[in-house]
């Protein structure tokens, strides 16, 4: 079912988290226009997971962006470039389809993924439908346990610990939200670290956390969204970068990402005083707050890259699902100043998708030697 988060970006109707994240006294506000005006699409950089190839002409470098949005603040019709997750999805499974038949050739071996679906929302069994779907499209072997609501965190462990020791898995998700009754950070401290292709266990994020050691994984939505700035040439060393949200499987692990490519990171969340003037001052930002069109035009530096995060419904009675999706970022005001900026749908949340088949391919090379 469809929130009834109001699309327009100046609704009166702010949700807690939005209304703490707003100044006290809140400045003139225009209307975020509710419908997304046709979007400049752009061929996005060559694949370069398997490996990094040299960036392509149409791809703009950070100085060009920023010029572009410099001008976009001049003249009204100019635009960010868009961002298209889609396509550079679509490219990296093209890669990881290559590698996995490479690998099936070279020692017959074929990656294979777990899913493990506790109960039965609506949006969960589609997710996890879709995982199923790209695993199939790359070669990627899937494994899927349905339990019930009620099941028992051992029930849920028992099958965890199966696929621990399964040598034909290479990596694990267990699809979240999970039952309320359940603990989340024991069922997660279940799957083997090496087979951890969320990156939700904490030994994967404390590595992540510290210099000089790596993650067996990245989670794969900050993954996604780093692979997006990569593939567009972002610069990201030297840069300042805000955050907005700080969960365990998006902000954080974002944040710290970002660190670790030599960013100079804020993190802004429901306590923050002034999010907008401190969003203003990034040249790069992650948006992961779960809030529809809370990120306006005005907290955006001209030039900047945008990377929304959010996946919003909000009702709209002329889309044939009854709902739309809408990201964090009031996506209209926000092109207008960028200089790049994801699109919802069709940014990271495919992307997601894309860097959970690159986790379990990386997985399955790691463990059985494959170069
Ligand atoms: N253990 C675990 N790992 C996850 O990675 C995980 C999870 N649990 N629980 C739920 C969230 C959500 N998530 C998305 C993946 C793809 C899209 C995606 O492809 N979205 C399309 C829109 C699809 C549509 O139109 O409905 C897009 O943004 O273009 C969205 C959301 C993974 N999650």
């Amino acid at each position: 079912m469809a929130s009834s988060i109001l699309s327009d970006c100046s609704s009166a109707r702010l949700l807690p988290l939005r209304r703490a994240l707003l100044p006290q006294r809140a400045p003139r506000i225009r209307p975020c226009p509710a419908l997304a005006s046709p979007r400049r699409l752009l061929i996005a950089a060559r694949p370069q997971l398997f490996p990094r190839p040299p960036r392509m002409d149409s791809v703009p470098t950070a100085a060009a962006a920023a010029s572009s949005a410099e001008s976009a603040t001049a003249s009204a019709d100019a635009s960010a470039k868009v961002i298209d997750g889609k396509l550079v999805a679509k490219q990296v499974r093209e890669e990881i389809a290559v590698e996995v038949t490479k690998m099936k050739d070279a020692i017959g071996i074929v990656p294979g993924l777990a899913v493990i679906l506790v109960g039965s929302r609506k949006d969960s069994q589609t997710y996890v439908r879709n995982k199923k779907k790209a695993c199939e499209a790359v070669g990627i072997k899937s494994y899927e346990v349905n339990l019930p609501e009620d099941s028992s965190e051992e029930e849920v462990i028992k099958h965890i610990s199966g696929f621990n020791s399964d040598p034909s898995v290479h990596g694990i998700l267990v699809q979240l939200p999970l039952p309320r009754h359940m603990n989340d950070e024991n069922i997660l401290n279940a799957v083997s670290i090496e087979k951890d292709v969320d990156g939700f266990h904490p030994l994967n994020i404390g590595r992540l956390a510290m210099q000089g050691r790596d993650p067996f994984f990245v989670p794969c939505t900050p993954k996604g969204c780093m692979e997006l700035l990569h593939r567009y040439g972002v610069e990201i060393k030297g840069k300042r970068a805000v955050v907005i949200g700080r969960s365990n499987i998006v902000g954080m692990p974002a944040a710290l990402l970002l660190q670790k490519a030599n960013a100079t990171v804020s993190i802004v969340h429901s306590q923050t005083k002034n999010p907008e003037q401190i969003t203003r001052q990034a040249d790069i930002v992650i948006a992961a707050v779960g809030v529809a069109n809370l990120v306006r035009g005005n907290w955006i530096k001209p030039g900047a890259a945008i990377i929304d995060v959010g996946i919003n419904p909000v009702d709209d009675p002329e889309s044939p699902r009854g709902y739309r999706l809408v990201g964090d970022v009031c996506y209209e005001e926000a092109s207008k100043v960028a200089g790049a900026i994801t699109p919802v749908p069709g940014g990271v949340g495919p992307m997601t998708i894309a860097m959970l088949l690159s986790n379990t391919l990386e997985s399955a090379k790691r463990i059985h030697k494959f170069k």
